[in-house]
């Protein structure tokens, strides 16, 4: 029977542990993957699938990339989804004296790439742990570049916006119950989901102390919060497990409230296009990408953390408004700590580097060349006649002391490889010093002994050479030896034809010397820069503070020039639930076509009588852009940043909520119409009386009547059970009635202009409800067949002649909803006055087959819910149509 090499045995004892992993099994010069893993990457990173003997009949399926090119591979891998489980030699092979042992070191996953070329350095890469204990999960995540932890507890229903707020990339868990729910909100986010991970979680704490002290754990208080002490533990038991190479501390553990912050859901993420575009996922087009003029990565990312964490709390949003206004306002202050910030490196991520000792010497001296510029920061901001600005300082530590250290130790353009030498400066060690020397004026020593053994033997052709095997050696040719005398120290090494070869002790000493030096500076190098990076690291709470603190200018300094060039204005924060904006603008729209073809609008929206409104008008007339303008307004009013608008008079509000097109990528096997209810569902469920809605062609995905009762429905709900600030935008003109009908709708429409056949669209937004849609003068536009056109154009005439019996339908049944619902006395009479009039149109018609009109009076709406009388009034109709009877 044919058995496995011992090297395939070995790749399959490593394997068993790390099925979920794609293993990279280290070859020498290349990564070597086999069987299954080799299929995988083969058909991912487009690369030869070749054989390989394993022992057994078939050869193993194998491919293999690079080692020194293998991280643009592992990132393909991770970013189509696969974890990569690094297997390296760990032990010397003649230590063993068989085959080389081999282990993994390190598994990469999406939220593990420390990699500086695998990582986006504008994006907060977390890894992210949730531990489900009744109904109380605790949630903690990690970025392990920064080392920047976070944690908090939260209700297990609010888990998913948790998730849609945080955008972690990859996520753990202990409970499997959980994986259908989390499924699907990993696949919409692009996140990394390990299943079956709550074999991480256990009781043990040991595990918190090994990266954090006691005292620092025990001023955390976890024993009061418990799920989140077991999340903790199981994102560093994971980390342990993974990141096998990683010995050093990690740093801070923030605790945060989830509700110190306005819950964005996941759909209205994904519909304002905050950070990346609904359909390419770019981040341009978003509002991420308007908003971003930072020069830091750190900036960057704060950004963002800003973008998706919206604060609710009016002090905090005006101290930072009142900072943006200051920077805005000064044109020298701006552009100075532009230019100071754009040599400023990822501090943060450097901290990152030395905490999990990877920091090279170069990156040293990076953080050198940063701290240089804090002093310059500081002193613009002290400059500056500001109030608010000039309080920044306190957080700029000059860590002079650090700057100091680096730089009298380390060379202005030291070696990136640790072990490659030329790293430290000769003043800063006599030690250096003296071997560099050595080093140096070697050849300079041995020229000297050369002439001094000329002259002491008179050989004037004596030369001192060098080979690799023995050294350097004293030549003497043939002719010489016989005419002159060798001293007695000279050892005969080699005979050549014409020559002989000779060492002497004191030679060797100097050869040891100089041959040594380099290795010997290397080693001492290398144990002067672990000393040094220990001392910066002792400082690594400064440091990060610094960082912080920079981060912050950035991003401040980045909304004033965008609020500077893009001519946003300061919006003022109330607390009345007062919405009013004066001339806003689409942030992104305006971006694209330009301010001065942006048409500007108006809204007031309040808790009383201008609730909500409806937006009726043509297709292509700007509803949508309208409706979202609004909402991003609100949303950057909220971030701290100024606003595209005139002037804008902004509640606090506690979500905002949208559904705002169809987001068919959002299905995941559900029909569109299905996910617009599942939507729908979620905001009437969570909205409270503080939020803002936004609506758009709700209903939209099914027959007309449903789809309208339904939306006529939805906003009544609004309007009377939860009362929050609504937009609504439909085609559905029969729900301009709802203004006559309730306290606090409002009709408002987008005005165009008639020419002939032509409409022009004004983009203005009016008072008023729009009674026709130019459906079919868009679908002109959009160049359909000059024939579909025409028809459509007939049949529309056609279905228009029976527009008044489905309005009087639609009324009714309306009504019926109204009145059974809330026992108005004056809705009932109204009703009956309705139905009536539906009678009497109906019994003037020529209906001669009698069994309808039998079905039309039997039909007892007032027991029916509003869809179910649309429905069968629906059919009535449709069946007087089929038998060719004109019904008025
Ligand atoms: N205020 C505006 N100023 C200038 N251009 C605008 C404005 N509003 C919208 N537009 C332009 O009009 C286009 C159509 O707008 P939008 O999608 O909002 O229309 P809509 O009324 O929602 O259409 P539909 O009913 O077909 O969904 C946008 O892509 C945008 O370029």
């Amino acid at each position: 029977m044919k058995k496995l090499t011992p090297m395939m045995k070995q790749y399959f004892e490593i394997k068993k542990n790390y099925e979920d992993s794609i293993l990279f099994f280290r070859l020498g010069d290349f990564y070597e993957m086999f069987f299954e893993d080799a299929i995988v990457a083969s058909r991912v990173l487009e690369i030869a699938l070749t054989g390989k003997n394993c022992g057994l009949e078939e050869r193993a399926p194998m491919c293999g990339v690079p080692y020194h090119s293998s991280n643009s591979y592992i990132s393909k891998l991770i970013e189509n989804g696969y974890k990569v489980a690094i297997c390296e030699q760990v032990e010397d092979a003649s230590a063993s004296k068989g085959l080389v042992k081999r282990d993994v070191v390190r598994i990469i996953s999406p939220g593990t790439v420390m990699e500086e070329n695998l990582l986006d350095n504008k994006k907060n890469n977390y890894l992210m742990s949730i531990y489900v204990d009744n109904n109380k999960v605790g949630i903690s995540y990690v970025d392990i570049t920064t080392g920047d932890f976070y944690a908090t507890s939260i209700e297990e229903n609010n888990l998913v916006e948790e998730i849609a707020k945080i955008q972690p990339k990859e996520i753990i868990y202990n409970d499997n119950s959980l994986s259908e729910k989390l499924e699907k909100i990993s696949i919409l986010n692009n996140i990394f989901l390990n299943k079956e991970s709550n074999y991480y979680y256990s009781l043990d704490e040991d595990i918190l102390y090994k990266y954090f002290s006691k005292e620092y754990i025990e001023n955390l208080r976890l024993s009061d919060i418990l799920e989140v002490k077991y999340s903790l533990i199981g994102l560093l038991n994971y980390i342990f497990n993974t990141q096998k190479q990683i010995t050093s501390n990690l740093n801070n553990i923030s605790m945060y409230n989830s509700k110190d912050y306005m819950s964005i859901d996941m759909f209205t993420r994904v519909n304002l296009e905050l950070t990346e575009t609904l359909r390419s996922k770019q981040k341009k087009g978003s509002l991420l990408y308007v908003l971003d003029k930072t020069n830091t990565a750190m900036g960057g990312r704060l950004l963002r953390k800003w973008i998706e964490q919206p604060l609710i709390n009016k002090e905090k949003i005006e101290e930072r408004l009142n900072l943006i206004e200051e920077i805005k306002d000064n044109f020298t202050l701006r552009e100075d700590i532009c230019e100071e910030l754009k040599n400023i490196y990822d501090i943060e991520r450097l901290c990152g580097k030395l905490a999990f000792e990877k920091i090279n010497p170069k990156e040293m001296v990076s953080l050198k060349e940063s701290i240089e510029k804090i002093p310059n920061i500081k002193n613009i901001l002290l400059n500056s006649d500001t109030k608010y600005i000039k309080n920044l300082i306190n957080g700029l530590d000059e860590l002079k002391d650090i700057y100091l250290l680096i730089d009298n130790s380390l060379l202005e353009e030291p070696s990136i490889t640790l072990k490659d030498g030329n790293i430290i400066k000769s003043s800063f060690d006599e030690r250096i010093k003296t071997l560099r020397e050595l080093s140096t004026n070697g050849t300079y020593l041995i020229k000297n002994i050369e002439n001094r053994e000329k002259e002491r033997t008179g050989i004037k052709s004596l030369k001192i050479g060098f080979n690799k095997v023995f050294g350097y050696y004293i030549e003497i040719t043939k002719a010489n030896l016989k005419q002159f005398e060798i001293p007695n120290n000279y050892i005969r090494k080699q005979t050549l034809s014409n020559a002989e070869r000779f060492i002497t002790d004191e030679l060797k000493e100097i050869e040891e010397k100089i041959l040594n030096a380099e290795e010997k500076i290397k080693d001492l190098e290398y144990e002067l820069f672990v000393d040094i990076r220990n001392k910066v690291y002792k400082n690594i709470d400064r440091i990060q503070k610094v960082a912080k603190t920079i981060a912050y200018i950035d991003v401040l300094t980045s909304l004033a020039k965008v609020a500077y060039e893009n001519n946003y204005c300061k919006p003022s924060i109330n607390t009345s639930g007062e919405l009013n904006i004066i001339d806003g603008r689409h942030p992104v729209v305006e971006s694209i076509i330009g301010e001065e073809n942006f048409v500007p609008n108006d809204i007031k929206l309040n808790t009383g009588d201008f609730k909500i409104g409806i937006i009726t008008g043509p297709n292509m007339a700007g509803k949508s852009t309208y409706m979202r303008q609004v909402s991003l307004i609100s949303l950057l009013a909220h971030i701290g940043s100024f606003v595209p608008a005139e002037s804008a008079d902004i509640p606090i509000v506690d979500r905002i909520f949208t559904r705002v097109g169809a987001s068919d990528d959002l299905s995941q096997g559900q029909s569109t119409f299905m996910v617009e209810m599942t939507e729908v569902s979620h905001i009437l469920k969570n909205a409270t009386k503080n939020s803002l809605v936004i609506l758009d062609e709700i209903g939209r995905g099914t027959s007309t009547f449903d789809g309208l009762s339904l939306a006529w429905a939805i906003v009544e709900y609004i309007n009377e059970k939860i009362g929050c600030k609504t937009l609504f935008a439909t085609h559905y003109h029969e729900l301009t009635e709802l203004e006559d009908k309730f306290k606090g709708i409002k009709n408002y429409c987008v005005a165009v202009e008639e020419r002939g056949e032509d409409i022009i669209f004004l983009r203005k937004i009016i008072r008023g409800g729009a009674d026709q849609s130019y459906g079919i003068h868009v679908a002109k536009l959009a160049d359909l067949p000059f024939e579909v056109i025409k028809r459509a154009n007939e049949i529309l005439k056609d279905l228009e002649k029976n527009d008044i019996v489905n309005k009087n339908i639609c009324s009714e049944a309306a009504i019926t909803y109204q009145s059974s619902s809330n026992e108005n006395k004056e809705l009932k009479q109204e009703l009956v006055k309705e139905k009536n009039d539906l009678d009497e149109q109906l019994s003037f018609s020529n209906i001669e087959k009698e069994s309808i009109l039998k079905e039309i009076k039997l039909l007892n709406i007032i027991n029916m819910t509003p869809i179910e009388a649309m429905n069968a009034l629906y059919n009535i109709q449709n069946k007087v149509k089929s038998i060719g009877d004109d019904v008025l």
